[in-house]
């Protein structure tokens, strides 16, 4: 048997032993532990990602047993992080809105328009500080007399730092390699979201427009097989973005359809047709559109259907589903 076999078969074995474990025995995976082991370098990289992400985990947890939030906020330069460790605060979030205002070459709003390394470099950069931090407060400590050293609060520099992966950048191949990026800079956690690519509003800005439930899912197992490949236990939050969402880039999949509403007055003007017309007149948009969304009384197929069914239309329903 060639060592790319042995290896292979090692490693397909430690894949599906660790696929049991209490952390990620509840995750369905659409491909196999062969695929992954297929795609695993010989030799054997230990993340730190793992580390950060364990012990976020960890904090995650006690958090849920006691019933509490895990509260902190975005930064992204090294002063501000090791501030939040002697302040007490858990974990650092990498934002992107904040890194496309202060980090990015051409500075801008929250577009997620920023190189896709944006993000996992200020994470880089700010793991770097936290190691140097965290070296520096151990030799000052220990090159002190007991009697000072009793005075010395300590503080854990290495806070768990959870980052803005936004949608990915791209498609799976894309997302693979950000992923790989996010590992391999000490991320904890990351998070991907299912807006669609190069419509990224700030949160406050009207008209946020999702993917398909297929194609989010295949941002997270583009994510997760990435990870797994790695053999990294990062976190991997998926943080949706349909709350509030008003547009949908297909309604290509059949799960997304009781969600999505459409105009239910017969001849109403097609919507982009009256927002055309809004703004060719330099009307406010904001106001054409809730106009028009009053007009064309918008509502999901469920919704409609409950407005014109009469009761012996539903239980005709009733009765040839019991056929
Ligand atoms: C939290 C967030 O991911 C960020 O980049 O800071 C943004 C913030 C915002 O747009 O208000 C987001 O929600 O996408
Ligand atoms: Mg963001």
């Amino acid at each position: 048997m060639s060592n790319l076999i042995a290896q292979f078969e090692t490693d397909v074995s430690e894949i599906k032993q660790f696929w049991q474990s209490d952390r990620q025995k509840h995750l369905k995976r659409p491909y196999s532990a062969e695929k992954v082991a297929a795609m695993r370098s010989s030799v054997h990289i230990d993340y730190v990602s793992s580390v950060q992400g364990n012990k976020l985990w960890q904090l995650l947890n006690k958090h849920r047993k006691e019933g509490t939030p895990l509260l902190t906020f975005g930064c992204v330069d090294p002063a501000t992080a090791s501030q939040m460790s002697r302040a007490g605060i858990e974990a650092v979030y990498v934002s992107g809105g904040v890194s496309a205002l202060q980090v990015a070459d051409e500075i801008g709003r929250d577009h997620a328009d920023y190189p896709s390394d944006t993000v996992p470099k200020v994470v880089a950069r700010l793991f770097k500080s936290q190691l140097f931090h965290d070296r520096r407060q151990k030799s000052y400590y220990l090159g002190r007399s007991p009697a000072e050293q009793a005075e010395i609060p300590i503080y854990d520099y290495l806070l768990p730092m959870v980052a803005d992966g936004d949608m990915g950048f791209g498609s799976v191949t894309a997302i693979m390699k950000q992923t790989k990026m996010f590992a391999e800079a000490g991320t904890a956690m990351v998070h991907y979201d299912d807006l669609a690519i190069g419509l990224k509003k700030f949160t406050e800005k009207v008209g946020r427009t999702v993917v398909p439930l297929s194609e989010y899912l295949r941002r997270l197992t583009a994510a997760r097989f990435q990870l797994d490949v790695l053999g990294s236990e990062m976190l991997l939050m998926s943080r949706v973005d349909c709350y509030h969402a008003e547009f949908i880039t297909s309604v290509v999949d059949t799960r997304d359809h009781k969600y999505v509403r459409g105009a239910t007055v017969a001849g109403v003007e097609p919507f982009i047709r009256a927002m055309n017309r809004a703004l060719e007149r330099g009307e406010d948009a904001a106001e054409a559109r809730s106009r028009w969304l009053q007009q064309a009384k918008v509502m999901t197929f469920p919704e409609a259907v409950k407005q014109v069914a009469t009761a012996e239309d539903t239980c005709t329903k009733r009765a040839h589903k019991q056929l």
